[in-house]
């Protein structure tokens, strides 16, 4: 089978350049498979792909050229076998600089939306726990297998900070707003069996060679659909979440600062750094 593994940061270094100042393309690898036309991105941050800076950029690059080289389909999966991803860096939100937390936020906003509103169609593998904004990214797919035994979920109550709204819109258009009022207002992690229960994730499966089938069976799915009709359809169902979140998007980002550089979520976050931490 021919498959190319592309560095993404030959077609995409003045991008990457200008968005990090990370090494290129240290987080995660891009496989087209050549054949299919599908490409798998596969998340390489040890330990836990937790989203820093430079991580949130690499995964802008790599959306951005899903779509300018209009791939058939996004398969993302984590290489690790534990972690699909942690979420945000919690370094990034514990005793922030103002103008880099500021940035951070947008740039994760800016993914976001990149990702949400792509026209490519998208499938994750969730072959390890999902937590938080790795649950986000989760559910900015179109389409979601789970590896069983792992958690997923939104933990923000019990790391003391606010669910933000884009996270809440992403919650509440995949499983429905009280299943979301349930599970937001505690910081649930569901089970992956749970997770099937309640609509977060499409299937569950043994392993992720499994899951990656399954992704790649939703995707073939579409092989006889015109892509343009396609994609303009994921748009426009997509788009009252996307319009509602880009008109406030600098007003919801200077709230966050705000309560994330508060007393009492820094205090939450040490807290929550420091468990981790101890729990060895
Ligand atoms: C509209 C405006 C848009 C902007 C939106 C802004 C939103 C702002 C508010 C954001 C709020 C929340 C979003 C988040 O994503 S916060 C992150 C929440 N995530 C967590 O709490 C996960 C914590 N981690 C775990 O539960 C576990 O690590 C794990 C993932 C289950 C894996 O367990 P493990 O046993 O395999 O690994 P472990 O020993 O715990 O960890 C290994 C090392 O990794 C460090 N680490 C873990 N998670 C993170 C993380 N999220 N960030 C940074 N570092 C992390 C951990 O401390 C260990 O480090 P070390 O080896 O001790 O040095």
């Amino acid at each position: 089978m021919a498959f190319r593994t592309k560095n993404l940061f030959e077609k995409t270094t003045k991008l990457v350049r200008s968005y990090s100042s990370d090494k290129i393309y240290t987080h995660m690898s891009l496989t087209l498979n050549e054949q299919t036309g599908i490409a798998t991105l596969e998340l390489a941050k040890p330990p836990v792909n937790s989203m820093s800076f430079g991580f949130l950029s690499q995964l802008a690059a790599a959306v951005q050229q899903s779509e300018a080289d209009k791939y058939k389909g996004l398969i993302i999966t984590s290489r690790s076998s534990g972690v699909f991803s942690a979420g945000l860096d919690l370094k990034e939100l514990h005793h922030p600089d103002s103008d880099r937390i500021l940035n951070y936020l947008r740039r994760l906003q800016d993914v976001w939306f990149q990702l949400y509103d792509c026209s490519t169609p998208t499938a994750a593998v969730i072959n390890g726990h999902s937590i938080a904004g790795g649950c986000l990214l989760a559910l900015s797919c179109e389409y979601r297998v789970m590896v069983n035994s792992f958690k997923i979920g939104m933990n923000e109550a019990l790391v003391g900070v606010p669910v933000s709204p884009m996270f809440i819109a992403c919650m509440q258009s995949v499983i429905g707003q009280w299943e979301a009022e349930k599970a937001l207002l505690v910081g649930r992690l569901f089970t992956s069996e749970e997770a099937l229960g309640v609509g977060l994730v499409d299937e569950v499966v043994g392993g992720k060679s499994e899951g990656v089938c399954k992704a790649e069976g939703y995707l073939a799915g579409f092989r006889e659909v015109s892509a343009r009709a396609r994609g303009l359809s994921k748009r426009y169902l997509r788009q009252e979440v996307v319009r509602d979140l880009v008109r406030r998007r600098e007003e919801d980002v200077k709230k966050l600062v705000e309560i994330i550089s508060s007393r009492g979520v820094q205090d939450s976050l040490g807290e929550h750094l420091e468990r981790m931490k101890n729990k060895k």
